[in-house]
């Protein structure tokens, strides 16, 4: 059987008087790249927030690889990786230099070594020296990437890795996340509404609305438990709209 990696109970987090997750319970095993769909204010964000310690939650527990992420904050940062939806560089700097400071701040002992290796990893050997304004946005998910990963951790969490690339940007993403997956052994957890991407990419899915987990199950159990009613996007809205509100 395969070990967890993300455990939730209960787990809620109210912006003011605004519930934005509500009582979530979800678990992701090892190994998996888990989807988490929703719509627009649906609470992911929130929920990839509060798993990688970033927001507290109101109330519940969660643990990831094991830490709770109130009690041994510290030690969930050190074991994930993190690509946020905007991800900010030093568009001056090259990307080197951009990687060594993101290492430093990880506390990496040999920069310049797990650099070279993670340059390679990405097919970004040869671009070390150019400087990140003349970067693609589908060029600087990758390093977003790079960063996230300097530190070998286990677990990945991207939020809405794709969006706004090029098909030949997704694509490259989507490769990618199936590398570091497939060959590097890192679970991924990913939000996304691109439901295309969900297909070619994930184990298993989630979907939450209104903060609420209303489904979850493993993408090809999903398919087959729905199967002759479309696509994944006419499974989605189906389970979407036969779900209680
Ligand atoms: N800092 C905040 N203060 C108050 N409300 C917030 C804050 N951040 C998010 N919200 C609200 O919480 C709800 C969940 O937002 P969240 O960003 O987690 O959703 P999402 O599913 O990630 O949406 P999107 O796909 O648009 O990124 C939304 O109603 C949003 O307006």
């Amino acid at each position: 059987m395969k070990a967890i990696a993300i455990e939730t109970h209960d787990l809620s987090l109210v912006y003011g008087a605004k519930p934005a997750v509500k009582s979530l319970n979800l678990t992701v095993k090892t190994g998996e790249i888990f989807g988490l769909l929703g719509h627009n204010g649906a609470g992911k964000t929130t929920t990839v927030s509060l798993l990688t310690t970033l927001l507290t939650p109101t109330s519940g527990t969660a643990s990831v690889l094991g830490h709770d992420i109130v009690k041994q904050s510290r030690a969930v940062q050190q074991s994930i990786g993190y690509l946020p939806e905007n991800v900010q560089f030093y568009d001056n700097m090259t990307l080197y230099e951009n990687l060594e400071y993101f290492g430093k701040l990880s506390g990496l002992k040999n920069p310049r070594k797990r650099i070279a290796e993670v340059l390679e990893l990405l097919d970004f050997t040869g671009h070390d020296n150019e400087r990140l304004a003349t970067f693609s946005k589908g060029m600087r998910q990758r390093v977003g990437i790079a960063q996230a990963i300097l530190h070998k951790p286990k677990l990945l969490f991207l939020d809405e890795p794709t969006s706004g690339l090029d098909p030949q940007g997704v694509k490259s993403l989507r490769d990618l996340i199936l590398k570091l997956n497939k060959e590097l052994g890192i679970t991924i957890f990913m939000n996304t509404h691109l439901l295309s991407e969900v297909t070619q990419t994930c184990t298993s899915i989630g979907i939450l609305r209104s903060g609420v987990l209303i489904y979850q199950n493993s993408l090809a159990d999903t398919l087959k438990r729905f199967a002759g009613n479309g696509s994944l996007e006419d499974i989605y809205l189906q389970i979407d709209t036969t779900t209680e509100r």
